[in-house]
């Protein structure tokens, strides 16, 4: 059967391990791409421009909005965060599935633009564990500890909007049952899956 290149789009709260997944399941699926998102924050130690995220001004950012190069892009945790156009078509042109792990309002704007896009939302085993995982990986300020704390319940709440839910409780389980939807769409070809 012919595998077709799709959209996944992978959301949940700061701190659930979207990151960790994507980036394990990226070892596993040989013919995923790679997109890098826009974003106002300030690079965190180690982070590098135009690898794990393409660091812009606000002006800048702004001027890309105005462009209409983004495909979606949002205010979270008070910075701006965006997915540029061109780097979705560049991989999709390529063959290629793209993984966009991006917040629930850059999902929901991602599945009004690409129907069959497919949302995939991660959940924390329990928010007492989502708070651990946050404090314990060392990158934010108290400050904005308690700001994504804060916009984890609001976030939860678009969970039922997505098309697949998977909890992050074991990451290998986690990992395995993400390949599996990855590989289960891709392969899919008919109807409107
Ligand atoms: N299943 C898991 N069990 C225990 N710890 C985990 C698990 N998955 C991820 N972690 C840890 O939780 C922390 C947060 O993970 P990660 O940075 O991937 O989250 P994230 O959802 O990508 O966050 P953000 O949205 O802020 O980028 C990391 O220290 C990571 O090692
Ligand atoms: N709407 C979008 N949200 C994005 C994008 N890239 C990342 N994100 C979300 O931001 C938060 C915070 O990320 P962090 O690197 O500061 O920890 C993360 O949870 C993502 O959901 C994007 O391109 N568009």
């Amino acid at each position: 059967m012919a595998r077709r290149a799709r959209i996944f789009v992978v959301s949940g709260p700061s701190g659930v391990g979207k990151g960790t997944l994507v980036a394990l399941v990226r070892e596993r699926v040989s013919c995923l791409g790679l997109t890098v998102s826009a974003t106002t924050r300030s690079p965190r130690p180690g982070e590098i421009d135009g690898t794990s995220y393409y660091f812009m001004s606000d002006e800048e950012f702004q001027r890309h909005v105005d462009a209409g190069d983004f495909l979606e892009w949002a205010w979270v945790h008070e910075h701006r965060y965006g997915t540029l156009r061109q780097e979705v078509e560049r991989v999709i042109s390529e063959g290629r599935s793209v993984v966009l792990e991006i917040d629930v309002q850059g999902g929901i704007n991602v599945r009004q633009a690409i129907h069959d896009a497919v949302l995939v939302f991660i959940e924390p085993p329990s928010s007492e564990e989502l708070e651990r995982r946050l404090r314990g990986r060392g990158t934010e300020d108290e400050a904005s500890i308690e700001t994504r704390l804060a916009n984890a319940r609001g976030e939860m709440a678009y969970a039922d909007r997505y098309d697949v839910r998977i909890v992050n409780d074991d990451l290998e389980r986690a990992c395995v049952e993400l390949q599996n939807v990855i590989e289960r769409y891709e392969n899919y070809d008919g109807g409107h899956q």
